[in-house]
């Protein structure tokens, strides 16, 4: 059997960070549209970057230093948007990257925003509510500036949810001396949020995931698919999976991974994680050394947890033979040359993760109609553009003989860059 063990230089691969990996599509993504250097250099820069360090008081009276981000990549189109990201792993080279991916996310689905992401270098696990309270008020009294519903709406990420979206509304509308429905995204439906948001990022990559098993492999029904993550996107699409009749044979978190060739009972699984907030302990399932289930045979790979986890050093191992990325930047650049090469279509994370930042456009313009939408029409109208852009990114990629990351970011750079040249024109030399 092959081993999962890397090698010196696989490691170092390993460890390319998120921002270079993003860089590298961009300068693909130019090179093939023609553009020049200049161009490539003013899309690889982000436009603002704002870095804080405060002070946070513990329950236990004593004081903690924690440092966050906000980052606008480019706003050519819109409003800065994107989520916010309480992780240990945060730094600024992520947070770069994962602004300039929501710039093409955004931009690919034709939603007028620009692309923006936060986040501050927490493990939110160390932090009681009362605590994490205290740190999303700050963070947001340090940045009422920078957000606005007509300048930076953020969205829950990794390690955030809709009561930390409910803190930041109302932190933001007391600087701003009135209640801002608008400034963020992902909230509760009490305070304006959209029907539909919770699932809408797992509703997209399932929809995704569907209509690549169809086209490359048939009738979706009793395919087999491994799900990593089991957090707000990863849960998600097992259920969704699950209910439109694939077999979800392996998944993973943080600290387990259990699989299942017949199949995991996934409302089972849902319902024990409700109860013990990890997948650890669930009895309908083997235990697994955690990343071994990536490697496992399926017809479909969900990474939809961190960055980074499929890479020169292990994609040779990977057996699915479709791979959706429901996290953002999961796939190495090498790691994907890998795949390519060995045949292993991989869908990217800026045409599959799409339907969250969607229903947060629907949920945006719900606040500023103050109407709200029925759930029914916030998911025909989720599923309508996912498909329109996976339709449209296929054909492109055939037609220009692209990958679908190349073929997505292609697309995406060039609406970008209209807008940018009719705003103010970038010329070459
Ligand atoms: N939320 C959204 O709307 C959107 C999210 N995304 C992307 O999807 C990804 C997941 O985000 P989200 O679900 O919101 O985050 P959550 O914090 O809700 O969930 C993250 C999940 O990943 C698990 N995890 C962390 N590290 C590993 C690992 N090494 N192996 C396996 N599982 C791991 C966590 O496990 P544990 O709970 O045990 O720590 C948790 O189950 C991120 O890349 C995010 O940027 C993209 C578009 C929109
Ligand atoms: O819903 C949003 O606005 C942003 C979601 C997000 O952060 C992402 O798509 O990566």
């Amino acid at each position: 059997m092959a081993s999962a063990t890397l090698s010196a230089a696989a490691v170092d691969e390993a460890r390319t960070g998120p921002h270079e990996a993003a860089l590298r599509t961009l300068r693909q993504a130019t090179e093939h549209l023609g553009l020049s250097d200049v161009v490539r250099q003013a899309y690889a820069h982000c436009k603002r970057e704002v870095a804080v360090s405060f002070p946070v008081r513990m329950d236990d009276g004593s004081s903690r230093i924690v440092t966050g981000y906000r980052v606008h990549h480019n706003t050519a189109l819109g409003p800065a948007k994107g989520g916010i990201r309480f992780s240990q792993n945060v730094d600024i080279d992520e947070v770069r990257a994962l602004s300039m991916w929501m710039t093409w996310k955004c931009a690919l689905l034709g939603i007028p925003y620009g692309g923006a992401k936060g986040g501050l270098a927490i493990n939110p696990r160390d932090f009681s509510k009362a605590e994490l309270e205290r740190v999303t008020r700050r963070y947001t009294r340090e940045l009422a500036d920078v957000f606005g519903p007509d300048k930076d709406i953020p969205a829950p990420d990794i390690g955030t949810d809709q009561q930390v979206m409910a803190w930041i509304l109302d932190e933001y509308s007391v600087v701003a001396g009135h209640l801002a429905h608008g400034v963020v995204t992902g909230k509760p439906l009490e305070l304006g949020g959209s029907l539909g948001r919770a699932l809408a990022t797992s509703r997209g990559v399932t929809e995704i995931a569907l209509a690549a098993v169809r086209e490359e492999l048939g009738e979706p029904v009793g395919a087999t698919a491994i799900v990593q993550g089991f957090g707000k996107v990863g849960e998600g699409v097992a259920q969704l999976l699950h209910e439109a009749g694939v077999r979800v044979v392996a998944v993973s978190d943080e600290f387990a991974a259990l699989s299942n060739v017949d199949g995991l009972d996934i409302p089972a699984l849902q319902l024990h994680v409700g109860e013990h907030g990890r997948l650890e302990g669930f009895a309908g399932a083997t235990a697994r050394e955690r990343d071994s289930v990536l490697f496992d045979e399926a017809d479909l790979l969900v990474p939809a947890a961190v960055e980074g986890v499929l890479h020169e050093g292990n994609a040779h191992l990977v057996r699915a033979r479709i791979v959706v990325e429901g996290a953002n930047g999961p796939t190495t650049p090498e790691g994907d040359r890998v795949l390519g090469e060995r045949g292993i279509i991989v869908v990217p994370d800026i045409l599959a993760n799409a339907g969250g930042v969607v229903v947060s456009y629907f949920e945006w313009a719900q606040a500023n109609q103050g109407y709200r939408w029925s759930e029914q029409v916030v998911e025909e109208r989720l599923q309508q553009r996912m498909l329109s852009a996976w339709n449209r990114v296929k054909a492109f990629a055939d037609n220009e003989d692209l990958d679908l990351r190349a073929a997505a970011t292609v697309l995406a750079v060039s609406e970008v860059h209209r807008a940018q040249q009719l705003r103010e024109e970038l010329v070459a030399g």
